[in-house]
């Protein structure tokens, strides 16, 4: 019965989106330190339930998290990212927050990609134990007002909040990039945690060794 409710759910969103004219990007903001499998499921299964045109995986320069500081070059993070979507047709890599640098507040970048494409709206992607957060971002009352924010439903986040949040139920996939890192520093498999690409890059430039 549960299953038969979210898909009303979801078709009653979808039915909302559809009013909007332009194109519907999906964006998938992270550090990507590195880009995992649970990444790429997650912005496939928003892409599809709700109808987007695309998905843009945005690294940040710099995350507004002060707890979140040590990542990786960009270049290797976005080369990482780039391999792992090369194969599908509706993803691609959003570089504003790389190319402006410094801290890279959702506020700052959504406004500059809404000015530079007013026929767009877009669709921020944050996992559901980030919802919970979202009363800290920088101006998060003016960027509700320029995105729609999308949750993805997680096993014990309670899938409300005090912001309108669409909410999509993907199969509940425990990697996280901190996985990978100690996985490597372990000496462990990484193997189909995070796409093959990914496995051979980081092994190739010796990376998360440390
Ligand atoms: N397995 C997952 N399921 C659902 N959402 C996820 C998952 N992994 C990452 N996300 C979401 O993807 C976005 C970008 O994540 P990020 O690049 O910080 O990766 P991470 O795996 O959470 O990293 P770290 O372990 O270093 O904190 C965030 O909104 C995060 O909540
Ligand atoms: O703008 C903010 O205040 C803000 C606060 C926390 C997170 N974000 C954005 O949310 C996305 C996911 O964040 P994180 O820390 O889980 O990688 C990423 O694009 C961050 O820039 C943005």
């Amino acid at each position: 019965m549960s299953n038969v409710m979210n898909h009303v759910e979801t078709l009653m969103q979808t039915k909302t989106i559809q009013h909007k004219p332009g194109k519907r990007i999906g964006i998938l903001g992270g550090t990507f330190n590195p880009i995992h499998n649970g990444h790429l499921i997650i912005a496939e299964q928003v892409l599809d339930q709700l109808g987007l045109d695309k998905v843009c995986f945005m690294p940040d320069a710099n995350p507004p998290h002060v707890d979140k500081k040590f990542a990786i070059d960009a270049k290797d993070r976005v080369a990482m990212i780039s391999g792992s979507i090369r194969d599908n047709p509706k993803f691609a890599i959003e570089m504003t927050e790389i190319i402006r640098g410094g801290v890279s507040y959702s506020y700052d970048t959504m406004k500059q990609l809404t000015q530079q494409h007013p026929e767009n709206h877009y669709y921020f992607i944050i996992g559901g134990d980030m919802v919970n957060y979202l009363h800290k971002w920088y101006r998060i009352d003016d960027l509700v007002e320029m995105v729609s924010f999308v949750g993805v439903k997680r096993d014990g986040y309670t899938p409300v909040s005090k912001y309108p949040v669409i909410w999509v139920d993907v199969p509940y996939i425990d990697i996280s990039s901190s996985l990978i890192r100690s996985k490597i520093r372990q000496h462990q498999s990484i193997k189909y945690l995070v796409p093959s690409s990914v496995e051979r890059y980081i092994k190739e430039n010796h990376l998360y060794e440390k």
